[in-house]
């Protein structure tokens, strides 16, 4: 080990995402095979304690890789000299709570910790925001960072993404890994729009290949759309390693790039590409390229997909309009 460690800010620690995520950090899967790693876990006080154990059975791991784990409750203090920052513990929606009433609760979170990211973090910070409503909750950390580039902030649409690898390897009958160029656009929500019609399997452009649009319309968008309620509906909790092991990829993708000819998806701050409202954080395609995501260009958008883009970024558009109202951004 002859480089420094990467100091890795990890909220919710205690949580359940956190502690299918945190081993994995602490094995080398984030950042790579001779990347040390000091954890650093934030979490609120009455989960310091369960934090605690988890830091137990890390050490217990023996992991080459971890070259420490403290815990804090206070941002300030957990954001201090932090290069990765993997936003995961959010306020989850509860019996009588209204939409509104949630955004306000995780604006209370989110804000001061983009604050502290602000204040401490290192210069070359990634952040990626996991924490339900996770786009609009990357905003407002975004909007009270200024001093950090707004690119630094990203929200977690890697799992839609995969979920959407996953049932189109089902229905063409191929690996995952025979296909390219499948993205995700939009909101990580109910509307987000998982568009096959860029996407490549062996070589075939995949909507061809798929040749049925009623299943692509009827059950592949709305099965990759909705897996996170179905997912809840049979484990009776959200989606964790799943979640877990999409952060894991999204930040190694980050870090070490895209193959050549093939994106991912991750929601970056827009542009103004393909008439995304500049400023909101929306799903793309991306390229990942010496450290930096960029949206994929001069794609054609056809009317199908046109729709259903327009609107999961018009969602965007008005959780934006309601945290503003609220005062939070
Ligand atoms: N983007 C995605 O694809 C995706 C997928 C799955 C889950 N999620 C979301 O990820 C979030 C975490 O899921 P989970 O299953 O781990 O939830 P969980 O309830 O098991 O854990 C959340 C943890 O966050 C902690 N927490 C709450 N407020 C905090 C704060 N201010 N600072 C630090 N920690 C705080 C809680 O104490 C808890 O330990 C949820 O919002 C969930 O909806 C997102
Ligand atoms: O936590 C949720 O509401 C669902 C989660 O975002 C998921 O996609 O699995």
């Amino acid at each position: 080990m002859t480089q420094a460690p990467v100091n890795v800010t990890v909220t919710g620690a205690a949580g359940q995402i956190g502690y299918a995520l945190l081993f994995r950090i602490a094995s080398g899967q984030l950042l790579g095979q001779d990347t040390p790693v000091k954890l650093r876990l934030l979490e609120i006080p009455q989960a310091v304690k369960a934090a605690e154990g988890t830091a137990l059975e890390l050490e217990d791991g023996a992991f080459p890789l971890l070259a420490g784990t403290d815990i804090f409750d206070d941002p300030k203090q957990a954001f201090e000299g932090t290069n990765v920052a993997l936003l995961v513990g959010a306020r989850p929606r509860t019996k009588g709570m209204e939409r509104g009433d949630l955004l306000e609760a995780n604006g209370g979170i989110f804000k001061p910790q983009g604050e502290a990211i602000n204040a401490g973090a290192a210069d070359d910070v990634k952040v990626l925001v996991v924490g339900n409503p996770a786009n609009t909750n990357a905003l407002i950390a975004q909007q009270h960072a200024p001093d950090v580039p707004a690119e630094r902030f990203t929200a977690m649409t890697r799992l839609d993404h995969n979920r959407a690898l996953a049932q189109l390897s089902k229905k063409l009958g191929v690996s995952v890994s025979d296909i390219r160029k499948l993205a995700i656009w939009g909101n990580h929500s109910a509307t987000q729009y998982p568009n096959v019609f860029h996407a490549e399997v062996g070589g075939r452009n995949a909507a061809e290949a798929v040749g049925d649009e009623k299943w692509l319309a009827d059950e592949f968008i709305p099965t990759v759309a909705k897996r996170g309620a179905a997912i809840i509906e049979a484990r009776g909790a959200s989606s964790a390693a799943s979640a877990a092991s999409a952060a894991i990829d999204h930040v190694y993708t980050w870090v070490n790039g895209t193959p050549e000819g093939d994106w991912t998806s991750a929601a970056v701050v827009s542009d103004g590409s393909y008439g995304v409202p500049e400023g909101l954080i929306s799903s793309f395609p991306v390229t990942a390229k010496d450290g930096k995501y960029e949206i994929v260009q001069g794609l054609e958008i056809n009317e199908f997909s046109r729709t259903r883009i327009d609107a999961s970024v018009q969602e965007l558009a008005d959780e934006r309009d309601a945290v503003r109202k609220l005062g939070l951004i």
